[in-house]
């Protein structure tokens, strides 16, 4: 054996030891981008059937899609997820929980970025310029980071337009201009087609099916088409619906008295108190439900729990 080699090698594996060492020890200090985006299944399970009341669809689908697209090393198009229903229901709640489960951080993650229509585009004569910045912003950010995370949050106050301005990243591309977009994930939540979603609830009620005997199909197709139909639905006439570019349309169900007083018994356990059924009772009791007949599904779904449980 070589001595001179041998040291050569000592060396070059002592300064690769010392690399993916600072690497690891920096990593542990400030965020890094996961190299291979990486789900623990069980755990997102877990999380979704224990906090989230009330919507086996949204549960389901979410899953499956999130699984099924960091299990595949070379997805041929970035995820993209349509979260729709009414206020109140869980959308911002799941993406809170799913930006989690991609990077630790969640929100506060610098791989995941959160816009709201009338806070970031306020202005519709300014669509073209808004246009040009998310262009840029998500460019800037995949670059940097491959499993970036993009939510919209408000799609439904968004001006018709603005969101096809990503489209070319949405598709099937390989690279654009360098930077592949394949591995990035874009959550877009809306009111638009709660109305359609709460009437497929009612038939099921008015009907005696079970709420959870809803299925995806029962509302996917429905949903698609009566968001490309709603000029206030900020996919109106997409590009992005009818390119197919949304993977899957995910229906939130108003939620009903039952699920708000989980939302309470949830809330107070969060705060450290014990659960007092009177209280929680109470709470549900000042929500407001609808349809007028009936009152089944609460209007702002748990929205406004936390501060009613303030004033008990
Ligand atoms: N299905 C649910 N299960 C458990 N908690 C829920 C659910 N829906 C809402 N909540 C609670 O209510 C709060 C408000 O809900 P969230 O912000 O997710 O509603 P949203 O559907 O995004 O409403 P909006 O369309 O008005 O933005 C959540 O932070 C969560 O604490």
């Amino acid at each position: 054996i070589d001595p001179i080699s041998v040291s050569v090698a000592l060396g070059a594996a002592s300064v690769l030891t010392g690399l993916v060492t600072y690497t690891d020890l920096y990593c542990r200090f400030a965020e890094c981008c996961p190299k291979k985006q990486r789900l623990n299944e069980t755990a997102l399970k877990l999380e979704l059937e224990e906090k989230l009341f009330g919507q086996h669809l949204a549960t389901e689908v979410i899953l499956k899609a999130l699984t099924g697209f960091t299990n595949n090393n070379n997805p041929r198009k970035p995820l993209t997820l349509s979260l729709h229903g009414w206020a109140g229901t869980g959308k911002n709640f799941v993406s809170q929980i799913v930006a989690e489960n991609l990077h630790a951080k969640g929100l506060k993650s610098n791989f995941v970025h959160l816009f709201v229509s009338t806070l970031h585009f306020p202005h519709e004569q300014q669509t073209k310029l808004y246009q040009d910045q998310l262009q840029q912003w998500i460019r800037g950010n995949v670059s940097a980071c491959a499993s970036s995370v993009f939510i919209f949050d408000e799609m439904d106050k968004l001006h018709p337009g603005v969101i096809d301005a990503i489209k070319p990243f949405l598709d099937y591309y390989e690279q654009i201009d360098g930077v592949s977009y394949r591995k990035a994930i874009f959550i877009f939540l809306s009111n638009a087609g709660g109305d359609l979603i709460t009437e497929t609830a009612l038939e099921f009620w008015r009907t005696g099916r079970k709420r959870e005997d809803i299925q995806l199909k029962d509302m996917e197709h429905v949903l698609s088409v009566g968001v490309f139909n709603n000029k206030h639905s900020g996919l109106w006439r997409s590009r992005l619906i009818d390119r197919n570019l949304i993977d899957y349309f995910i229906p939130f169900l108003p939620l009903e008295y039952t699920h708000v007083k989980m939302c309470v018994r949830a809330e107070m356990r969060a705060r450290g108190s014990a659960v007092d059924e009177d209280i929680v009772t109470r709470v549900a009791d000042e929500m407001t439900f609808f349809p007028k007949d009936e009152k089944i599904y609460s209007d702002r779904g748990c929205k406004t729990v936390q501060s009613r449980l303030d004033f008990q």
